[in-house]
């Protein structure tokens, strides 16, 4: 960076149930869009405000592992599929910004649908003085402030950012959107085609599609 500072780190957390080429673009074009200098992928263990996953954390993060491999500005975080508790986003971002002190800029990156949920997150108001949030746009979640919950719209009004440029000014506290490849690809769509014996493919990599073949992952019985 020529002004010295590194540039902003992604936070991608994520059931990742299993993972698909929805969030491998949206770490991706994040990266760009955003200024990104790496996005660091953090499966969740027991992921809070859903069902128990159908496979267990490891093979999530098995599956986050070879998706991502090979691609330098991706890491991955186990610590939540390590920590015997729920997977509050509050608690890793505090234990990140113990890892990597209070200036670097963390930008925590969720889709349209989760993005209208937070208000209903452990502790969400304190998220925004640990981190950046940055809402990529999904099919059938449109990113408005209509469409919000009154207490998130009145916060993503406060905290929007009109430039991604500005992430890097501060460690956290703002709101972006950006758009990328819209991909009506979900997690529940990949389940259901294998529990039905049809083809999942080219919905996500073939190296997570040979992993869940090989262990039998997603079948009825
Ligand atoms: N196709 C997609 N386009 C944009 N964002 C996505 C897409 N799929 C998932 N995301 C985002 O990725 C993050 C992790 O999503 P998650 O692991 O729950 O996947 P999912 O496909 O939504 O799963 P499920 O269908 O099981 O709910 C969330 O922030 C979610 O909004
Ligand atoms: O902290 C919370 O209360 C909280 C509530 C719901 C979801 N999250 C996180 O949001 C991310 C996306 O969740 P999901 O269920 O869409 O995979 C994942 O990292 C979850 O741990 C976090």
């Amino acid at each position: 960076m020529s002004d010295g500072l590194p540039a902003p780190l992604g936070l991608f957390g994520g059931t990742f149930d299993p993972v698909h080429f929805g969030h491998l673009r949206l770490a991706e074009e994040s990266i760009g869009h955003l200024g990104l200098g790496g996005v660091r992928w953090i499966p969740a263990g027991q992921p809070p405000h859903r069902g128990v996953p159908q496979v267990t954390a490891e093979q999530r993060l098995e599956m986050v592992l070879r998706s991502t491999a090979g691609n330098e500005q991706f890491s991955v975080d186990a610590s939540e599929v390590e920590a015997a508790a729920p997977s509050y986003t509050v608690h890793t971002l505090e234990r990140l910004r113990r890892e990597l002190g209070p200036d670097r800029s963390l930008v925590l990156l969720v889709g349209a649908d989760a993005f209208a949920g937070l208000a209903s997150w452990h502790r969400w108001a304190d998220i925004f003085s640990l981190a950046h949030v940055a809402v990529s746009h999904r099919p059938g979640f449109p990113v408005e402030t209509g469409s919000l919950p009154l207490e998130l719209s009145s916060e993503f009004n406060a905290r929007r950012l009109s430039d991604a440029g500005r992430l890097k000014d501060a460690p956290a506290g703002g709101i972006v959107t950006f758009a990328m490849t819209q991909l009506a690809i979900s997690a529940t769509q990949i389940r259901k085609l294998l529990a039905n014996g049809l083809s999942a493919r080219y919905l996500l990599p073939d190296s997570v599609l040979d992993y869940i073949q090989t262990h039998s992952l997603y079948r009825n019985s």
